[in-house]
């Protein structure tokens, strides 16, 4: 099969309970979401995307994607090789085939995911991040990850569901300030006082790196 890449980049895990590790990030072109326009963003069914997934790149198959990912993973510096599938989407475009040749690299596989739509098996660590009004595909992983405050969304409702982390994130709104510091305390509040949740930043954008 052939994949649409948006963009290969390596960096740090900004977000979530992998945050600080260095890692190399796929990003899928295209989401189920949002057609990904501006003019298209109000009445998108995830209006606040903070991500350009339009365009990209196309791999002929997995072997071609799984080698352009590996070889960006620093030579002799040890550690485990991590990549991070998110977009976009992943869950339109990964399958059993690349999962299987990404773990042929040595690579251990992380995902970003709406979890909408279901995922191969294979994956290392799934991180699900849900949206208000969509119904979820992946109910049990490593992390929950939502973005707060989210209109009708209660974060309880995930509490049932068999996640090894529990987190919040604020809703970045690029240019408001008020609003930013509003959903900083807003993911504060509600993990003091619903502990089992815990507050993941967006390190990245603090830090000023990819
Ligand atoms: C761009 S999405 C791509 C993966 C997948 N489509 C998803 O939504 O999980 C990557 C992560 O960024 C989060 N995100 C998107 N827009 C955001 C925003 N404005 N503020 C904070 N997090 C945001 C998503 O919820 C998700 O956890
Ligand atoms: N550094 C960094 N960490 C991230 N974690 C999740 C991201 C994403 O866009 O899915 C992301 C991203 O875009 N950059
Ligand atoms: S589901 Fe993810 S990629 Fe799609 S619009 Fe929402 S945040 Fe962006
Ligand atoms: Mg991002």
């Amino acid at each position: 099969m052939a994949y649409k890449v948006k963009e290969l980049f390596y960096t740090l895990q900004g977000e979530g309970g992998q945050a600080g590790r260095a890692a190399i990030f796929l990003r899928f072109a295209g989401c189920n979401l949002w057609s990904g326009r501006e003019a298209d963003r109000a009445t998108a069914q995830c209006p606040f995307c903070d991500t350009d997934f339009v365009g990209g790149d196309k791999y002929a198959d997995a072997d071609a994607l799984a080698g352009a990912v590996a070889a960006l993973w620093p030579k002799g510096g040890g550690g485990q090789p991590l990549v991070v599938i998110t977009g976009g989407e992943p869950g339109l475009q990964l399958d059993e085939a690349l999962i299987q040749a990404l773990h042929f690299w040595g690579l251990e596989i992380a995902v970003e995911t709406n979890g909408t739509i279901s995922l191969p098996p294979g994956i290392d660590w799934v991180c699900v991040s849900p949206k208000a009004g969509q119904d979820l595909e992946t109910v049990a992983g490593d992390e929950i990850k939502l973005v707060w405050p989210q209109d009708g969304i209660d974060p309880t409702r995930f509490e049932k569901m068999p996640f090894r982390h529990y987190f919040l994130q604020p809703k970045d709104v690029p240019g408001d300030s008020a609003a930013q510091a509003a959903h900083l305390q807003a993911c504060v509040a509600y993990c003091l006082t619903h502990p089992r949740w815990r507050l993941s930043l967006q390190t990245h954008k603090i830090l000023g790196i990819p």
